[in-house]
């Protein structure tokens, strides 16, 4: 197993940018997620990792190893495509003996160790089938086996279960998870689905438009978002634009429309942010933490008209239309009648659960 760390490195492809000074150190056994929307340089970051790119600028080390000019057979590491990039004329135990034979390793100790990886991803007895003979869930976890016969110091993961369907995705993550638990092996995932990420990862790298935007545990990354653009994609939230109307102590009002001053935390405000009377502020407020009023909510009870009412078996989302704004609430489904479209709603937003974007 292995650290990973990317030392200032950037990727320019003739005049477009790849990737823009990222500086990351991932620790030896953790399970790293690069997170972000299509074409924000998962890939690219990924592929330098592998070896099948070079940085444009900055270093790439393994543990204390430089690994920057090195190609990817001399780097110890083991990759699932995302298209698998199986061969389908050869037969399973072929396919993932194929990094095994290459390194020219003894029949005996072949057979054995593509066995013991066959176990391990639970593909016993289907040494002898074609890749065109198995369900989409199968070939993945040969490409995993694949991937980890080698032995790698550090496995890298593009975008692996996109190709399943969502039931069959959801279970295969556990079985990623596990296996990664019970090998301490250092792993790097490319995703864009945040569930994914969440649900995975030790820590999560968000990034856009080439840049990185936060570093940070799932925990971090939904609770401390440095700014709206993390706030708004990992999860949902309501993103409100206010002017600072005063500071007393640790609470903050805001003026969120001509009639409607919120109050909240001073603690709860991005790195980035600085609070100043005056100065305009986006609230971020998670749908889950707005219920409605229960008539002795004290401060922050809002009033707006239903404009969406959503009854989803497990959970009430309403759309509530406040002021200049739009509310999204969700709460657990209690039973109790549902409001309808036009109705009249109120909302509490608890003071804690305001937190400062940007
Ligand atoms: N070989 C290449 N030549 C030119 N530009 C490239 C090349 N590979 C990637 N790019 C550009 O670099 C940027 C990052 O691409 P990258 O594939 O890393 O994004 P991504 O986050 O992995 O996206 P996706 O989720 O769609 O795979 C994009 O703007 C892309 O167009």
């Amino acid at each position: 197993m292995s650290s990973v760390t990317l030392d200032h490195v950037s990727k320019q492809f003739g005049d477009a940018k790849g990737v823009e000074d990222v500086h990351i150190h991932i620790e030896s056994g953790e399970f790293f997620t690069f997170l972000g929307p299509s074409g924000c340089g998962k890939t690219t970051t990924l592929r330098m990792i592998a070896g099948f790119y070079y940085p444009t600028r900055g270093r790439i080390c393994f543990g204390s190893r430089d690994v920057t000019s090195l190609p990817p057979h001399k780097r110890n590491t083991g990759m699932v495509f995302q298209n698998y990039a199986l061969f389908p004329h050869m037969t399973v135990f072929e396919n993932i003996a194929f990094g095994l034979k290459v390194r020219k390793i003894p029949k005996v100790e072949m057979k054995e160790r593509v066995e013991r990886v066959m176990k391990l991803v639970r593909l016993e007895g289907y040494g002898e089938r074609r890749i065109d003979q198995l369900s989409g869930g199968q070939q993945q976890r040969v490409a995993l086996a694949r991937a980890l016969v080698i032995e790698p110091q550090i496995l890298l993961l593009d975008e692996p279960l996109s190709n399943l369907d969502a039931k069959l995705r959801e279970e295969t993550r556990y079985e990623i998870k596990r296996l990664q638990m019970e090998l301490g092996i250092t792993t790097i995932y490319v995703t864009h689905d945040q569930a994914e990420a969440m649900s995975m990862s030790d820590r999560v790298m968000v990034m856009q438009g080439g840049e990185v935007q936060q570093v940070g545990t799932p925990h971090e990354i939904y609770h401390r978002p440095v700014n709206r653009f993390v706030a708004s994609f990992i999860g949902e939230t309501n993103l409100w634009e206010g002017i600072v109307a005063g500071i007393d102590g640790n609470e903050v009002r805001v003026r969120v429309a001509p009639d409607l001053v919120l109050t909240g935390y001073a603690h709860n405000v991005s790195p980035q942010v600085r609070l100043v009377p005056g100065e305009t502020v986006v609230l971020s407020i998670r749908p889950e933490t707005v219920q409605e009023s229960t008539g002795a909510d004290g401060e922050n009870v809002v009033s707006g008209t239903v404009v969406l009412a959503e009854f989803t078996g497990a959970c009430v989302n309403y759309v509530t239309s406040v002021g200049p704004h739009q509310l999204r609430s969700m709460s657990i489904s209690q039973g109790r009648p549902l409001k309808q479209r036009g109705e009249t709603i109120s909302l509490h937003i608890p003071k804690a659960s305001i937190y400062f974007a940007g």
